[in-house]
C-alpha cells in the first residue's frame, strides 16, 4: 500500500498556490530530465485558480503536452468543455494541448479514437493531476457499462468512451476519460479536493484499498508510489 501525505492549507488561494507551486517544478524537473513533459490536467471547478497561476508560470511551455484527464462529449467552445478551459489558459502559452474529443456524438468511437491520438504521445505521463467528484468518480471513471473496462482494462488502453450510468445530475454527458492503468502508470499522481465530505470520501477509499467500491478508492489501491493529497476546507 502506497503512502498517502495529506497537505492542508487554510483557504482556497493558499491551495491553488501550492498546487500551482508543486505541478510548476514538476513540469520543470522532467524538462530537465527529458526536455519535453506531457502532464494529464483536470476538469471540474476546483482546479480552476491553481491552473490559472500554473499558466501564469515561466515555463518553456512549448516543451509541455497537455492531455485533460478527461472530458466531456462537447464542442471545446462548450463551457462544459475541459478541453476549452485548458486550451485558453495554456494555448497562449505556445504548450499543445491535445484533445480527448474530437466532435464525436458516440462515446465508444470517441474513446478509440482518442486513444489512437494517445498512442502517438510519448508515455508515461510526467504528472496525473487529478480531482475527485462527491460520488467518489475519479477523472471521469463512473459507474456504468464501461466502469470495468476504464478500472481493469489492458495497460495499453490509455483512454475509453465512458456512458456513466447512472448519469451525474450536474453533467449528464457522456464522456471520454484516462483508463485507471494510464493515470497510475504516470511518475507523479496528485489530488487535489475541498470540502470535509470529499476528505471523508477519499480517507475512506484509501481505507478501502482494492476492496473500495468508488473509482477513487480503485485507483488509489492500483497505485505504486505515494501520493500527495492537496486540501482545504
Ligand atoms: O470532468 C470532470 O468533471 C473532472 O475531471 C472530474 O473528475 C472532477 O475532478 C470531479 O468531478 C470534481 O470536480 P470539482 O472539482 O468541480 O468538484
Amino acid at each position: 500500500m502506497i503512502d498517502a501525505e495529506w497537505w492542508d492549507y487554510d483557504d482556497a488561494d493558499e491551495l491553488a498556490e501550492a498546487v500551482a507551486g508543486d505541478a510548476g517544478f514538476i513540469i520543470e524537473q522532467a524538462l530537465e530530465a527529458r526536455g519535453r513533459a506531457i502532464i494529464g490536467l483536470p476538469g471540474g471547478e476546483t482546479p480552476k485558480a491553481a491552473l490559472t497561476l500554473l499558466a501564469a508560470r515561466k515555463i518553456e511551455w512549448a516543451d509541455v503536452t497537455i492531455v485533460p484527464t478527461d472530458d466531456r462529449l462537447v464542442p471545446p467552445t462548450d463551457p462544459r468543455s475541459n478541453v476549452g478551459m485548458l486550451a485558453k489558459l495554456f494555448l497562449p502559452k505556445k504548450a499543445r494541448v491535445v484533445p480527448l474529443c474530437a466532435g464525436e456524438t458516440d462515446p465508444v468511437l470517441a474513446g478509440r479514437a482518442a486513444d489512437e491520438r494517445l498512442a502517438d504521445l510519448e508515455w508515461p505521463l510526467d504528472l496525473a493531476w487529478l480531482g475527485v467528484g462527491a460520488d467518489g468518480h475519479v477523472a471521469s471513471i463512473f459507474p456504468g457499462p464501461d466502469y470495468d473496462a476504464a478500472i481493469n482494462g489492458p495497460k495499453a488502453r490509455r483512454a475509453i468512451g465512458v456512458r456513466p450510468d447512472p448519469m451525474p445530475e450536474n453533467m449528464p454527458v457522456a464522456r471520454v476519460t484516462l483508463t485507471k492503468a494510464a493515470l497510475v502508470s504516470a511518475r507523479t499522481v496528485t489530488l487535489v479536493l475541498t470540502g470535509k465530505d470529499k476528505r471523508k470520501l477519499v480517507e475512506k477509499a484509501l481505507k478501502d484499498g482494492a476492496s473500495s467500491t468508488l473509482p477513487i478508492g480503485r485507483l488509489l489501491a492500483d497505485l505504486e508510489m505515494d501520493i500527495d493529497i492537496h486540501w482545504c476546507e
